[in-house]
């Protein structure tokens, strides 16, 4: 089983992501960087073919992800894909949440988020994938105001108690 960190853009599944795969010694994979590995980057596949092509792209970089015994953050819509959905079923899948107030400078500082250029249209993106952000989510995680080191080991801390990941 793995465990898997989705959530809106920015909320900091790919920062987490590593440093709870440090504390549990487990590996990390970032479904968008096989993605860049075996493409180039998001923004040029965006801008050259599209979101379906992207999409098609991520879901191998998913099925590929969900073989390993590892700590995996996803890229934000990734769960927009049903056979996506269906698998998650078989894994941890913990929510990293941020409300737009807080992520506002996050979006501001990195802009390489096609679909998220702004806050305006990361919220319209958010409200819509949410229900299904809840959905699909065990745990859910707030982290606005609070350094990823503490969501990390809060979270390291939880799945050990829960014993929920076969060591
Ligand atoms: N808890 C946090 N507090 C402040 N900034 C954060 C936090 N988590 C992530 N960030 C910042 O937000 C941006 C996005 O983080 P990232 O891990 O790439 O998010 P995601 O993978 O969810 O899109 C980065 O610039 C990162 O430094
Ligand atoms: O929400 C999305 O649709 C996307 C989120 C990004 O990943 P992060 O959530 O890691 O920023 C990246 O996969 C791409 O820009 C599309
Ligand atoms: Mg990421």
């Amino acid at each position: 089983m793995a465990i898997v960190l989705i959530g809106p853009p920015a909320a900091g599944k790919s920062k987490v992501g590593k440093k709870l795969a440090k504390l549990l010694d487990k590996d990390f994979v970032d479904t968008d960087a096989i993605i860049v590995r075996d493409h180039g980057p998001i923004t040029e596949i965006f801008a050259q073919h599209g979101e379906p092509h992207f999409r098609a792209l991520e879901r191998a970089a998913v099925i590929e992800a969900l073989r390993h015994d590892a700590i995996i953050s996803f890229g934000g819509g990734a769960v927009l894909d049903a056979a996506t959905q269906r698998d998650l079923e078989a894994h941890l899948v913990i929510l990293l949440d941020v409300d737009a107030e807080s992520v506002e400078h996050r979006i501001k500082a990195d802009g390489k988020r096609p679909l998220a250029p702004d806050i305006e249209s990361w919220k319209a993106l958010v409200a819509a994938r949410r229900p299904l952000y809840e959905r699909l989510a065990d745990r859910r995680v707030e982290t606005a105001n609070r350094p990823r080191d503490q969501i990390a080991q809060e979270l390291a801390d939880w799945i050990h108690t829960a014993g929920e990941f076969a060591e």
